[in-house]
Protein backbone atom coordinates (compact mmCIF):
# COMPACT_ATOMS: atom_id res chain seq x y z
CA UNK A 1 0.00 0.00 0.00
CA UNK A 2 1.53 3.38 -0.77
CA UNK A 3 1.08 6.49 1.37
CA UNK A 4 -1.92 7.73 -1.00
CA UNK A 5 -3.79 4.59 -0.59
CA UNK A 6 -2.75 4.49 3.06
CA UNK A 7 -4.28 8.25 3.54
CA UNK A 8 -7.88 7.28 1.78
CA UNK A 9 -7.82 3.86 4.12
CA UNK A 10 -7.29 6.12 7.45
CA UNK A 11 -9.76 8.59 6.31
CA UNK A 12 -12.55 5.92 5.38
CA UNK A 13 -11.53 3.72 8.34
CA UNK A 14 -11.84 7.06 10.12
CA UNK A 15 -15.66 7.84 9.59
CA UNK A 16 -16.44 3.86 9.34
CA UNK A 17 -16.02 3.72 13.20
CA UNK A 18 -16.97 7.01 13.75
CA UNK A 19 -20.26 6.00 12.52
CA UNK A 20 -20.02 2.75 14.22
CA UNK A 21 -19.81 4.79 17.52
CA UNK A 22 -22.54 7.08 16.79
CA UNK A 23 -25.01 4.06 16.12
CA UNK A 24 -23.97 2.50 19.11
CA UNK A 25 -23.53 4.73 21.82
CA UNK A 26 -25.87 7.77 20.28
CA UNK A 27 -28.42 5.55 18.52
CA UNK A 28 -28.37 2.57 20.70
CA UNK A 29 -28.98 0.84 17.62
CA UNK A 30 -25.11 -1.01 16.89
CA UNK A 31 -25.35 -2.39 12.63
CA UNK A 32 -22.02 -4.54 13.51
CA UNK A 33 -21.06 -6.96 16.51
CA UNK A 34 -18.70 -5.76 18.71
CA UNK A 35 -15.39 -8.01 17.69
CA UNK A 36 -15.85 -6.77 13.70
CA UNK A 37 -15.92 -2.88 15.71
CA UNK A 38 -12.68 -4.26 17.24
CA UNK A 39 -11.35 -5.40 14.34
CA UNK A 40 -11.55 -2.12 12.40
CA UNK A 41 -9.83 -0.14 14.95
CA UNK A 42 -7.90 -2.12 15.44
CA UNK A 43 -6.68 -1.77 11.56
CA UNK A 44 -7.20 1.76 11.80
CA UNK A 45 -4.62 1.71 15.20
CA UNK A 46 -2.08 0.01 13.11
CA UNK A 47 -2.22 1.83 9.81
CA UNK A 48 -2.03 5.40 12.02
CA UNK A 49 1.63 3.61 13.83
CA UNK A 50 2.27 3.26 10.58
CA UNK A 51 1.90 6.61 8.65
CA UNK A 52 1.76 8.76 12.42
CA UNK A 53 1.56 12.01 9.50
CA UNK A 54 -2.36 10.64 8.83
CA UNK A 55 -3.58 10.54 12.37
CA UNK A 56 -5.48 13.00 13.30
CA UNK A 57 -7.99 14.78 16.57
CA UNK A 58 -11.23 13.31 15.49
CA UNK A 59 -9.69 9.52 15.13
CA UNK A 60 -11.99 6.94 17.07
CA UNK A 61 -8.26 6.06 18.40
CA UNK A 62 -7.49 9.35 19.52
CA UNK A 63 -10.41 9.32 22.71
CA UNK A 64 -8.40 8.85 25.19
CA UNK A 65 -5.87 11.05 25.51
CA UNK A 66 -2.13 12.14 26.41
CA UNK A 67 -0.71 12.18 30.11
CA UNK A 68 -2.41 13.24 33.05
CA UNK A 69 -3.01 16.66 33.58
CA UNK A 70 -1.27 18.56 36.97
CA UNK A 71 -4.62 20.99 37.28
CA UNK A 72 -7.66 22.11 35.18
CA UNK A 73 -7.31 25.11 33.35
CA UNK A 74 -10.26 27.45 33.55
CA UNK A 75 -12.67 28.46 31.08
CA UNK A 76 -14.99 31.80 30.82
CA UNK A 77 -18.31 30.78 29.05
CA UNK A 78 -18.75 32.85 26.54
CA UNK A 79 -22.99 32.11 26.77
CA UNK A 80 -23.44 32.00 30.71
CA UNK A 81 -25.12 28.44 31.49
CA UNK A 82 -28.05 28.98 33.12
CA UNK A 83 -29.49 28.24 36.88
CA UNK A 84 -33.69 27.70 36.62
CA UNK A 85 -35.86 28.71 39.04
CA UNK A 86 -37.63 25.91 41.01
CA UNK A 87 -41.17 24.30 41.36
CA UNK A 88 -41.61 22.00 43.47
CA UNK A 89 -45.57 21.29 43.55
CA UNK A 90 -48.76 22.20 40.50
CA UNK A 91 -49.26 25.31 42.23
CA UNK A 92 -45.54 26.17 41.82
CA UNK A 93 -46.39 25.22 37.74
CA UNK A 94 -49.27 27.31 37.77
CA UNK A 95 -47.96 30.84 39.23
CA UNK A 96 -44.99 30.29 36.76
CA UNK A 97 -47.40 29.65 33.88
CA UNK A 98 -49.58 32.70 35.07
CA UNK A 99 -46.26 34.96 34.97
CA UNK A 100 -45.43 33.82 31.67
CA UNK A 101 -49.17 34.58 30.33
CA UNK A 102 -49.01 38.00 32.28
CA UNK A 103 -45.88 39.23 30.50
CA UNK A 104 -46.51 37.56 26.70
CA UNK A 105 -50.39 38.38 27.05
CA UNK A 106 -51.40 34.92 25.57
CA UNK A 107 -50.77 31.37 26.07
CA UNK A 108 -47.24 29.63 24.71
CA UNK A 109 -45.97 26.15 24.14
CA UNK A 110 -43.73 24.28 26.38
CA UNK A 111 -40.98 21.96 26.00
CA UNK A 112 -40.99 19.61 28.65
CA UNK A 113 -37.24 17.61 28.94
CA UNK A 114 -36.41 15.08 31.58
CA UNK A 115 -34.11 16.68 34.25
CA UNK A 116 -30.52 14.52 34.30
CA UNK A 117 -29.29 14.40 37.75
CA UNK A 118 -25.63 14.17 36.16
CA UNK A 119 -23.21 17.58 35.63
CA UNK A 120 -23.71 20.13 33.39
CA UNK A 121 -21.09 20.45 30.79
CA UNK A 122 -20.37 22.68 27.71
CA UNK A 123 -18.99 21.36 24.72
CA UNK A 124 -17.44 23.83 22.11
CA UNK A 125 -16.81 22.89 18.23
CA UNK A 126 -15.09 24.61 15.78
CA UNK A 127 -15.25 24.49 11.94
CA UNK A 128 -17.02 21.09 13.41
CA UNK A 129 -14.55 19.94 15.23
CA UNK A 130 -14.55 19.28 19.23
CA UNK A 131 -11.47 21.68 20.61
CA UNK A 132 -13.30 22.17 24.32
CA UNK A 133 -15.63 20.69 26.59
CA UNK A 134 -15.88 22.79 30.17
CA UNK A 135 -18.14 22.32 33.57
CA UNK A 136 -20.51 24.88 34.38
CA UNK A 137 -18.72 25.66 37.11
CA UNK A 138 -20.77 29.36 38.60
CA UNK A 139 -22.05 29.56 35.21
CA UNK A 140 -19.47 32.09 33.63
CA UNK A 141 -16.61 30.14 34.58
CA UNK A 142 -16.08 26.58 34.59
CA UNK A 143 -12.93 24.40 34.10
CA UNK A 144 -11.83 22.78 30.96
CA UNK A 145 -11.82 18.99 31.00
CA UNK A 146 -11.70 18.33 27.41
CA UNK A 147 -9.21 15.42 27.54
CA UNK A 148 -12.05 13.64 29.40
CA UNK A 149 -15.06 14.63 27.65
CA UNK A 150 -13.26 13.38 24.71
CA UNK A 151 -13.59 9.84 26.08
CA UNK A 152 -17.55 9.68 26.40
CA UNK A 153 -18.32 7.48 23.03
CA UNK A 154 -21.53 9.34 22.70
CA UNK A 155 -19.78 12.80 22.55
CA UNK A 156 -18.80 13.21 18.57
CA UNK A 157 -15.42 14.12 17.81
CA UNK A 158 -16.26 15.87 14.61
CA UNK A 159 -20.50 17.10 13.59
CA UNK A 160 -22.34 16.68 10.39
CA UNK A 161 -21.51 20.80 9.38
CA UNK A 162 -18.47 22.03 9.82
CA UNK A 163 -19.69 25.26 11.87
CA UNK A 164 -18.87 26.64 15.07
CA UNK A 165 -21.44 25.67 17.90
CA UNK A 166 -21.31 25.36 21.57
CA UNK A 167 -24.15 22.68 22.71
CA UNK A 168 -24.92 22.39 26.08
CA UNK A 169 -25.59 18.96 28.54
CA UNK A 170 -25.40 16.81 31.28
CA UNK A 171 -22.68 13.84 31.30
CA UNK A 172 -24.15 11.16 33.43
CA UNK A 173 -23.02 7.91 34.73
CA UNK A 174 -25.99 5.18 33.39
CA UNK A 175 -27.10 3.13 36.59
CA UNK A 176 -25.78 -0.29 35.81
CA UNK A 177 -22.58 1.76 35.45
CA UNK A 178 -23.01 3.22 39.03
CA UNK A 179 -23.73 -0.03 40.30
CA UNK A 180 -20.95 -2.31 39.08
CA UNK A 181 -18.11 0.79 40.12
CA UNK A 182 -19.44 0.44 43.52
CA UNK A 183 -19.24 -3.74 43.99
CA UNK A 184 -15.69 -2.36 42.14
CA UNK A 185 -14.81 -0.07 44.88
CA UNK A 186 -15.83 -2.08 48.02
CA UNK A 187 -14.16 -5.06 46.81
CA UNK A 188 -10.88 -2.96 46.84
CA UNK A 189 -11.73 -0.92 49.74
CA UNK A 190 -12.69 2.12 48.47
CA UNK A 191 -15.33 4.52 49.42
CA UNK A 192 -18.46 3.61 47.19
CA UNK A 193 -20.32 7.13 45.80
CA UNK A 194 -23.23 7.91 47.17
CA UNK A 195 -25.47 8.79 43.68
CA UNK A 196 -24.80 8.66 40.01
CA UNK A 197 -24.16 12.19 40.26
CA UNK A 198 -21.44 12.20 42.55
CA UNK A 199 -20.00 8.89 40.58
CA UNK A 200 -19.99 11.08 37.39
CA UNK A 201 -18.68 14.39 38.74
CA UNK A 202 -16.43 12.65 40.41
CA UNK A 203 -15.07 10.73 37.23
CA UNK A 204 -14.90 14.35 35.18
CA UNK A 205 -12.79 15.99 37.58
CA UNK A 206 -9.87 13.17 37.54
CA UNK A 207 -6.66 14.97 35.88
CA UNK A 208 -5.56 11.34 34.34
CA UNK A 209 -8.49 10.75 30.99
CA UNK A 210 -7.63 7.06 31.37
CA UNK A 211 -9.34 7.01 34.59
CA UNK A 212 -12.52 9.15 33.24
CA UNK A 213 -12.09 6.53 30.33
CA UNK A 214 -13.20 3.56 32.73
CA UNK A 215 -16.04 4.85 33.72
CA UNK A 216 -18.82 4.39 30.42
CA UNK A 217 -20.09 7.64 31.02
CA UNK A 218 -22.96 8.88 29.08
CA UNK A 219 -24.15 12.20 27.96
CA UNK A 220 -27.74 14.10 26.83
CA UNK A 221 -27.13 17.63 25.01
CA UNK A 222 -30.32 19.96 25.40
CA UNK A 223 -29.39 23.84 24.61
CA UNK A 224 -27.38 25.39 22.61
CA UNK A 225 -24.54 28.49 23.72
CA UNK A 226 -22.78 30.47 21.45
CA UNK A 227 -23.67 29.56 17.86
CA UNK A 228 -22.61 31.92 14.93
CA UNK A 229 -25.08 31.13 12.21
CA UNK A 230 -28.53 30.51 14.76
CA UNK A 231 -31.09 29.45 12.36
CA UNK A 232 -33.77 28.13 14.57
CA UNK A 233 -37.22 29.80 15.73
CA UNK A 234 -37.84 27.65 18.86
CA UNK A 235 -36.10 25.68 21.95
CA UNK A 236 -37.47 22.24 19.86
CA UNK A 237 -36.16 23.23 16.20
CA UNK A 238 -33.13 23.45 18.24
CA UNK A 239 -32.92 19.83 19.76
CA UNK A 240 -33.98 18.88 16.17
CA UNK A 241 -30.67 20.61 14.81
CA UNK A 242 -28.28 19.45 17.23
CA UNK A 243 -30.05 16.11 16.66
CA UNK A 244 -28.90 16.23 12.98
CA UNK A 245 -25.44 17.11 13.64
CA UNK A 246 -24.99 13.79 15.40
CA UNK A 247 -25.48 14.72 18.95
CA UNK A 248 -27.37 12.81 21.68
CA UNK A 249 -30.58 14.22 22.86
CA UNK A 250 -33.26 13.11 24.84
CA UNK A 251 -36.27 10.66 23.16
CA UNK A 252 -38.93 11.80 26.26
CA UNK A 253 -39.11 15.64 25.15
CA UNK A 254 -42.34 16.83 24.39
CA UNK A 255 -44.12 20.01 23.67
CA UNK A 256 -47.23 20.85 25.13
CA UNK A 257 -49.97 23.61 24.25
CA UNK A 258 -51.03 24.06 28.05
CA UNK A 259 -49.38 23.69 31.98
CA UNK A 260 -52.39 21.17 32.33
CA UNK A 261 -50.40 18.91 30.18
CA UNK A 262 -47.65 19.62 31.94
CA UNK A 263 -48.71 19.00 34.96
CA UNK A 264 -49.88 15.74 33.88
CA UNK A 265 -46.53 15.03 31.82
CA UNK A 266 -44.61 15.75 35.60
CA UNK A 267 -46.97 13.52 37.09
CA UNK A 268 -46.10 10.57 34.42
CA UNK A 269 -42.80 10.77 35.15
CA UNK A 270 -42.61 11.36 38.84
CA UNK A 271 -43.50 7.46 38.77
CA UNK A 272 -41.82 6.30 35.48
CA UNK A 273 -38.83 7.84 36.54
CA UNK A 274 -37.38 4.15 38.02
CA UNK A 275 -37.55 2.84 34.83
CA UNK A 276 -34.84 4.52 33.44
CA UNK A 277 -31.22 3.20 33.32
CA UNK A 278 -29.83 7.01 34.95
CA UNK A 279 -31.73 9.38 37.39
CA UNK A 280 -33.49 12.38 36.80
CA UNK A 281 -34.36 14.80 39.64
CA UNK A 282 -37.18 16.39 37.96
CA UNK A 283 -38.46 17.97 34.94
CA UNK A 284 -37.37 21.23 32.72
CA UNK A 285 -40.12 23.45 31.64
CA UNK A 286 -38.93 26.17 28.87
CA UNK A 287 -41.16 28.20 26.66
CA UNK A 288 -40.78 26.98 22.82
CA UNK A 289 -40.24 29.91 21.07
CA UNK A 290 -37.08 31.53 20.93
CA UNK A 291 -38.55 35.32 20.66
CA UNK A 292 -40.80 34.78 23.52
CA UNK A 293 -38.01 33.70 25.42
CA UNK A 294 -36.12 36.95 24.52
CA UNK A 295 -39.25 39.01 25.42
CA UNK A 296 -39.26 37.46 28.80
CA UNK A 297 -36.06 37.48 29.69
CA UNK A 298 -34.08 36.76 32.64
CA UNK A 299 -34.79 37.67 36.50
CA UNK A 300 -31.26 38.24 38.22
CA UNK A 301 -30.70 34.68 38.98
CA UNK A 302 -32.69 32.34 36.65
CA UNK A 303 -34.74 32.85 32.83
CA UNK A 304 -38.12 33.94 32.85
CA UNK A 305 -38.68 31.38 30.18
CA UNK A 306 -38.15 28.17 32.02
CA UNK A 307 -38.69 26.58 35.20
CA UNK A 308 -37.34 23.25 36.92
CA UNK A 309 -40.12 21.00 38.25
CA UNK A 310 -38.07 19.04 40.80
CA UNK A 311 -39.74 15.72 42.17
CA UNK A 312 -40.58 15.50 45.77
CA UNK A 313 -37.80 13.35 47.76
CA UNK A 314 -38.55 9.70 47.32
CA UNK A 315 -39.58 8.05 51.07
CA UNK A 316 -36.08 6.61 52.32
CA UNK A 317 -36.56 2.63 51.61
CA UNK A 318 -36.49 1.60 55.24
N1 LIG B 1 -33.16 19.41 29.24
C1 LIG B 1 -32.68 20.37 30.02
O1 LIG B 1 -32.82 21.55 29.77
C2 LIG B 1 -31.94 19.98 31.25
C3 LIG B 1 -31.80 18.63 31.55
N2 LIG B 1 -31.11 18.23 32.64
C4 LIG B 1 -30.56 19.14 33.48
N3 LIG B 1 -29.90 18.68 34.58
C5 LIG B 1 -30.67 20.53 33.22
C6 LIG B 1 -30.15 21.62 33.97
C7 LIG B 1 -30.43 22.81 33.40
BR1 LIG B 1 -29.87 24.50 34.07
S1 LIG B 1 -31.33 22.66 31.97
C8 LIG B 1 -31.36 20.94 32.10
Amino acid sequence: MNREEAKAAIEALKDEINQYNYEYHVLDEPTVSDSYYDQQLHKLNQLEEDYPAFQTSDSPTQRVGGQPLDKFVKVDHRVPMLSLGNAFNEQDLRDFDRRVKERVGRPVRYVCELKIDGLAVSLRYENGQFTQGATRGDGKTGEDITQNLRTIKSIPLKIREEETIEVRGEAFMPQRSFLKLNEKREQTGEEPFANPRNAAAGSLRQLDPKIAASRNLDIYLYSVGEWEKATTSSHSEQLQYMKQLGFKTNRETHTFNSIEEVIQYTEDWTVKRSELDYEIDGIVIKVDSIDLQQELGFTAKSPRWAIAYKFPAEEAVT
